[in-house]
């Protein structure tokens, strides 16, 4: 009988899966913006939502080690990141969208992404194919010459996810990739999101139901720095009623599982 091999089981990896995390506990200020979550992602498209000050944010740029755990175990591709070579190694094959990124106004596109490839280290030999697929994969090809400060809202954000990919990233985290997106566009970037996640490890902070609902398999849906859900997108659609406020199935699985999450129960004494 035929059996279906998943990337995953066919790639020579030495882990389990891409992202793991026990017990992560990340500090801001004087908050615990990430309390105590355990993940297990491997290859594929994962949402993260939540409420404003959920934690999305401030777990991504822990994943993407721009921020330091307070405790817990963290091991992005088999790395506990405990040397500086293996955070350099690591961050080779990395891809990461800030909220906000800071460009060179004066930078043409192109320019910003070979910076980008540049400073992942992508091979010398390779970068200029690199830097163009990277560039034609968002859909910027006729603006490649231009300069970032000419670009719309949009286009800087097509260049941000340009940047992000242009290293073919087996780690690739989006914080709030869709933001000034027009619709088409927005359509072209769930395509590109599932194509890269064939082969890789895809995490999407949004507020945007409607774009997991398109290109995620999987959720994480956060809560107060804590993990409310973690699984299937099916999972969460069935876990709403007709009772729950939402206008789709993944909004009422939303509120339904941030309403029973014990934090948000009366008796949790908040
Ligand atoms: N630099 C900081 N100093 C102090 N507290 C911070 C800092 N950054 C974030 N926080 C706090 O950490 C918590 C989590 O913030 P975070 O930005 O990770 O949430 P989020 O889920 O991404 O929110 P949003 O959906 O509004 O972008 C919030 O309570 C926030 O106020």
């Amino acid at each position: 009988m035929p059996t279906t091999v998943s990337p995953s089981e066919t790639a020579p990896t030495r882990y389990a899966h891409h992202i793991q995390a026990q017990a992560l506990t990340v500090r801001r200020g004087r908050r615990t913006a990430v309390d105590g979550i355990d993940l297990n992602l491997g290859t594929g498209v994962h949402g993260v939502l939540g409420p404003n000050g959920a934690g999305k944010t401030t777990l991504i740029r822990t994943l993407a080690t721009v921020l330091t755990p307070h405790s817990g175990d963290l091991e992005l591709l088999g790395s506990a990141l405990r040397s500086r070579g293996e955070l350099r190694a690591l961050r080779r094959q990395l891809g990461y969208l800030p909220q906000t990124f800071g460009h060179y106004p004066r930078f043409t596109l192109r320019e910003f992404v070979a910076y980008m490839a540049w400073l992942k280290e992508v091979p010398r030999h390779r970068m200029a194919d690199a830097v163009q697929h990277a560039i034609d994969r968002v859909d910027l090809t006729d603006r490649a010459e231009d300069r970032m400060g000419s670009l719309s809202g949009g286009m800087l954000r097509r260049a941000g996810i340009a940047q992000a990919i242009v290293n073919d990233p087996a780690i690739l985290l989006l914080d709030e990739p869709t933001v000034g997106l027009d619709p088409a566009q927005r359509m072209e970037f769930r395509t590109l999101l599932r194509d890269i996640g064939e082969q890789s490890c895809v995490l999407v902070s949004t507020h945007l139901v409607e774009d997991v609902g398109a290109a995620c398999a999987g959720v994480v849906l956060m809560d107060e720095g804590r993990t409310v859900f973690a699984g299937p997108l099916d999972h969460l659609r069935a876990a709403g009623s007709d009772t729950d406020q939402g206008d789709s199935a993944i909004e009422r699985g939303y509120t339904a599982l941030l309403r029973r999450h014990p934090a948000n129960q009366p008796e949790a004494g908040r």
